[in-house]
Order: C-alpha cells, then structure tokens, then sequence
C-alpha cells in the first residue's frame, strides 16, 4: 500500500491523513475482490524497517491500527459482512501490548468465518518470515537433531526437496519450514500489486511470489481504485491465456 505520505504531501492535507484515506481505499478494494471472488487478500501494512521512522510517526501509525482494528470488528463492517478470517501475520511481539491485544481479539473473534481470509502483515518482513519457521522447524525436531549429531551419521539437515532428497534422508523438508509460516494459512498470490509504480517486492512474500504476477500502477494507494483492480485481473488473466497456449503448444 505504498504512496500515503505522497498523497498527503500531494494534496496538502494534515499529516496522517493520507494513512487513513489510504485505510478507506483498502477496505474498497476488499469489497472488490470479495464481490467478485477473491478469497484471499494479504497486505503490508506494517514492516519491520518501519520501526526506523520518527517515533511520532510510529505511534501515530499504530494509533491507527488500533482505530482500525475496533472499526472492522464492528457487526456491519466488511470483514463481518463476508465472513473474513482475520490473521495478522508478522512479529507480533514486537508491536505495543494494545496493538498486540487488539490484533490477537480480532483473529479470535474472526477465527470461525469461513468464506474469506484476510492476512494483515505488522511487525512483518519476508527474511524474518523465513528465518522464523526454519527456527521453529529446527526446534520441532531438536531431539532428533541431537540424537543425529551424537551419532555422527551422514544425513543432511534440511532439504529443499529434488535430487538430494532421493540420495540422503533430511531431517527438515520443504513442508516442514512452510508449515511454520506466518503465511501458512493462505495459498501463495497470484498477483501482487503495488502502488506508485514501485516495481520491487521490499521484503513481501519473497518465498511465496516465486510464481506471481506483479502489477504496479503509478496511482499512490490512496488513489486506487476499481479500474486498477480490473487491470490487475485482467492482465492476470491474459498473461496466463498466453502461457497456457504456449504450454499446450510445446
Ligand atoms: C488495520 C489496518 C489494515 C490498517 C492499515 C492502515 C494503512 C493504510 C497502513 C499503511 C501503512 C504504510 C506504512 C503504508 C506505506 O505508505 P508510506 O507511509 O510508506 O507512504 P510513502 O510510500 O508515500 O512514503
């Protein structure tokens, strides 16, 4: 959701006013997908790097997450309206306790929707993601782990599935480190889209866009809207006609 401050500047509106223009384009864009179908929504709200802004601007931007958050609790809210899930995904730890209590109420108050998951990614980065679940599938298999160091026999660690596999037994395989994913609950995108034209991933979904289709138009994200939306499906839809016909020519 890149380009709120932009858009403040732009249009010389308050400071933080851009943010929470940006949070109303957000929950447009939700209705979008969830009208025409699409189940699974992941944003970055929040990245670990963001820590690093002024402090003002950290609380403010946390302030707001906390007015956000009670907003799509309430009964008429979209999450509420089309049954969203609601995960937060990232280092929760490191954000304040109220934040932290209003993220944790959300997800359980959400936990039993079904039609919908909507994955907000906090306190996130992908190489934190990562480094997070080989952590936890190392310590899942720690006595297994010692009981092989103490044997001394030759098996591998980790495998990333292929060749090595067939040749050695692994103790920690592919579906081991995904499970431990923040991201586990959703399938991985098949369309990424950021904003401003910005055409890097800045540390989002970096293990799950291997496949993905990134769309970036040049609107700042308060400016999104539904013709962005279309054009994102659209030249989805059409980049994967091509590769199909080209596969089933092959
Ligand atoms: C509950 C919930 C999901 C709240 C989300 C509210 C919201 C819109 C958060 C966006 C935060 C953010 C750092 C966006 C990037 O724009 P930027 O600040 O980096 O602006 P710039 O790209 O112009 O510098």
């Amino acid at each position: 959701m890149d380009g709120n401050r932009r858009f403040t500047k732009k249009c010389k509106l308050m400071e933080g006013a851009g943010h929470k223009i940006g949070f109303s384009a957000l929950m447009s864009m939700l209705k979008y997908c969830y009208e025409f179908g699409v189940r699974y929504v992941t944003v970055y709200a929040f990245s670990i790097e963001n820590f690093k802004r002024s402090p003002e601007e950290v609380q403010s931007l946390m302030d707001l997450m906390l007015e956000k958050i009670e907003e799509i609790l309430k009964e008429q809210s979209i999450v509420n309206r089309y049954g969203v899930r609601v995960i937060f995904s990232g280092n929760l730890k490191l954000l304040s306790e109220p934040v932290r209590l209003a993220a944790e109420r959300a997800m359980l108050a959400t936990a039993k929707n079904s039609k919908a998951v909507l994955s907000i990614c906090v306190a996130y980065t992908s190489t934190n993601e990562i480094m997070h679940a080989v952590q936890e599938s190392c310590e899942e298999k720690w006595d297994e782990i010692t009981l092989l160091n103490s044997s001394g026999a030759g098996y591998g660690l980790i495998s990333l599935g292929g060749y090595e596999q067939d040749v050695m037994d692994h103790l920690i395989k592919l579906t081991d480190i995904e499970k431990h994913m923040y991201m586990a609950a959703a399938p991985d995108p098949d369309i990424i889209v950021r904003t401003s034209g910005e055409t890097r991933l800045s540390n989002f979904l970096l293990w799950q866009s291997a496949n993905c289709y990134l769309y970036s138009p040049s609107v700042l994200w308060p400016e999104i809207g539904f013709r962005q939306f279309l054009w994102a499906i659209l030249n989805f839809q059409r980049i994967h006609f091509y590769l199909d016909k080209q596969r089933k020519q092959s």
